[in-house]
């Protein structure tokens, strides 16, 4: 029953090999291996760009072998004739060759972050809810901004010319051996030294770059915080305080900034130099071997053009070393999402709801316990502080225990208990958001693990407690779970939960805004607006967890009047914190810290638990 990564026994299943084993300070890594996928799906234009490539260093090495052409006929006092020509040709070419391969790249690599984004969000919307409990909404808005766009670096500064630049290298290297062997050696000791010292910088430019990251995802993570809380900010008076907090994350990442700055420039002038030296190592050398008669002029000419072929792909890839280390980064945050195992990934689908059973209870709980799950971090936390809360000997607080109650199909079933009891975690089990530790819940009979969560999820309709309104229209929050839904269905069902006077206020009618999540609206009329919601979608059963913020009267009443429109024809099992909205439910479950303590009528259990009776005390009700 228990799926692996809910389970709060087991941590979270650890992602994919190359994610699951590293210390703390080592983040998620990506290699190219990684990264093939993504420009596989671009392969057909990447070989053009290979072709590409192999043309313009065609052109590229072309050009000194014409230079000592024309060095040798004006040596010789030969014509010049085509050969300048040839030259400029040559040129021209290789430059229109590298702006329109440049192009390709660039567009590929839009490429690869559209398909990042998209692989990245279907997977993050589809994962376990659990998931969003443990990481911060922030740090993942960051990785589907922030670090899919640095993906396009690998092509546009890492793949750039990455073929023609190795093509043109090791011509240039061939042409360099066939004039002169000794200069070839010292020009390769110098570039060799400038290789390994690239080398060994550049896992300090991976780690710094990724850090990096991580800190603009915690920054994203600060600014989410701090934009969705705004008015409880703004009323505390602590915006100053919120500001500097930001602040802190914003140094953060600039610190990182720096850091990955400090060792780039340690990189980026190693060709340079390693250039200087080599061209007066050659220059000095071949000067006296030209004065020795070894080598003749042009040939010498001809050498150092070749060296500057040599290095100057070199000084690319150089160049691109912080980008492409930064790109891989940010692959390893995607690949970290991506890795994990989607909801739906778990489904057992051994069951279908044609073997629902027409006399079975429409939802029923059987010794039902459940803990929330703990994250990895916090358990570590709670590990060093050696403290009991949230968990006891290590194992998580059970927060349901052996909650067992039968809603009977068309009933209406209220659960009600003190705050914090449990009642909206057995509404979340029903949803499968998360699947208890121990026991069973029922659909019309069948075990609802065994269901496809897409097929459970179709019978019912689930109204969170303060159920937020989308940011969008009125039609939009009403279409989200009934999308062919008219606009006479959506008039009706808004008239049916009393909200008919909001549709007359903006001359847009459903096309008015609701602001973003739904401010433009009251508390009540935002629980009624998702009332209306579950409802268009007409399943078969409600779960409606009841606002807890106090309503006055006439919205009461209105309440009232919505919740029982709404139990017409179905069942319905709806979380009350007002006695008076339950009061004449077919049947009342209380709950406490997580146990059944009473089942019954609201008379019956005035009469028999105490609990409730002091409850209903407190709510003037008897
Ligand atoms: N996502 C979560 N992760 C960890 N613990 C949670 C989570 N949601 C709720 N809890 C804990 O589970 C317990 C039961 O919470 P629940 O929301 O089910 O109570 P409730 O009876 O609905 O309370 P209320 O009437 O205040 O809404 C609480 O102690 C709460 O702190």
């Amino acid at each position: 029953m228990t799926d692996v990564a809910d389970s709060p026994a087991r941590p979270a299943r650890p992602a994919r090999r190359g994610f699951g084993r590293r210390s703390p300070d080592d983040g998620p890594r990506a290699s190219f291996r990684q990264l093939l996928p993504y420009l596989l799906e671009h392969r057909r234009v990447l070989v053009w760009v290979i072709v590409l490539s192999v043309l313009g260093a065609a052109a590229s090495l072309g050009q000194p072998l014409l230079v000592n052409q024309v060095i040798s006929r004006v040596q010789h006092g030969s014509t010049l004739g085509s050969i300048v020509w040839a030259l400029v040709a040559l040129v021209v070419i290789a430059g229109l060759i590298s702006g329109y391969q440049h192009y390709l790249l660039q567009r590929t690599g839009e490429g690869v972050v559209l398909s990042s984004r998209r692989r990245l969000v279907a997977r993050m919307l589809n994962l376990p809810i659990a998931q969003f409990d443990q990481r911060r909404t922030g740090d993942l808005v960051s990785r589907v901004g922030a670090d899919t766009t640095a993906l396009r670096a690998v092509l546009t500064q890492g793949l750039i010319d990455a073929v023609g630049g190795v093509l043109t290298f090791i011509g240039a290297l061939i042409g360099m051996a066939i004039i002169d062997p000794v200069l070839l050696g010292l020009t390769v000791l110098v570039i060799g030294l400038s290789v390994v010292v690239v080398v060994a910088l550049s896992s300090r430019i991976r780690v710094a770059s990724r850090r990096a990251q991580e800190k603009v995802g915690d920054l994203t993570a600060a600014v989410e915080r701090a934009i969705s809380s705004v008015r409880t900010i703004r009323a505390a008076g602590a915006t100053a305080h919120e500001v500097a907090a930001v602040d802190i994350d914003a140094e953060g990442a600039w610190e990182m900034g720096i850091q990955v700055a400090r060792v780039s420039a340690l990189v980026v002038p190693v060709a340079g130099i390693a250039l200087q030296v080599s061209f007066l190592v050659v220059l000095g050398v071949g000067g006296y071997r030209v004065a020795a008669g070894d080598i003749s002029v042009a040939s010498l000419v001809t050498f150092i053009i070749f060296l500057f072929m040599l290095v100057m792909p070199l000084g690319n890839a150089f160049g691109a070393i912080t980008s492409v280390n930064s790109a891989l980064g940010a692959l390893g945050r995607i690949e970290e999402i991506i890795a994990l195992p989607g909801e739906d990934e778990r489904d057992s689908r051994t069951a279908s709801l044609a073997d629902q059973r027409t006399d079975a209870p429409a939802i029923a709980f059987d010794n039902v316990t459940f803990a929330y799950p703990v994250s990895p971090q916090v358990s570590a936390r709670v590990a060093d502080l050696d403290a009991g809360a949230p968990t006891t000997n290590g194992e998580p607080a059970l927060v349901l225990r052996n909650v067992s109650f039968e809603v009977p199909r068309g009933k209406r079933v209220a659960l009600v208990g003190p705050s914090g009891a449990g009642k909206s975690t057995s509404l979340a089990l029903i949803e499968r958001f998360y699947d208890p530790t121990a026991g069973t819940i029922r659909l019309g009979g069948i075990d609802i693990a065994a269901l496809p969560r897409d097929e459970l999820r179709a019978q019912l309709g689930y109204v969170e407690q303060d159920a937020p309104a989308l940011a969008g229209s009125l039609r939009d929050n009403l279409r989200l779970a009934a999308p062919d839904a008219t606009d006479d269905a959506c008039r009706a069902v808004l008239a049916a939960v009393n909200l008919g006077e909001v549709l007359g206020r903006s001359p847009l009618g459903l096309d008015a805004p609701v602001g973003e999540d739904g401010v433009m609206l009251s508390g009540g009329e935002r629980q009624r607006l998702a009332i209306a919601r579950a409802l268009l979608a007409a399943p078969p059963i409600l779960l409606l967890d009841e606002s807890t913020s106090s309503l006055d009267g006439r919205n009461e009443q209105l309440m009232r009047e919505a919740i029982d429109a709404v139990a017409e024809h179905r069942t319905l099992i709806v979380i009350a914190h007002r006695l008076s909205t339950v009061v004449d439910s077919d049947q009342i479950v209380v709950l406490d810290h997580g146990e059944v303590v009473g089942i019954g009528t609201h008379s019956e259990l005035v009469a028999t638990v105490p609990l409730y009776r002091e409850l209903a005390k407190h709510q003037l009700l008897v």
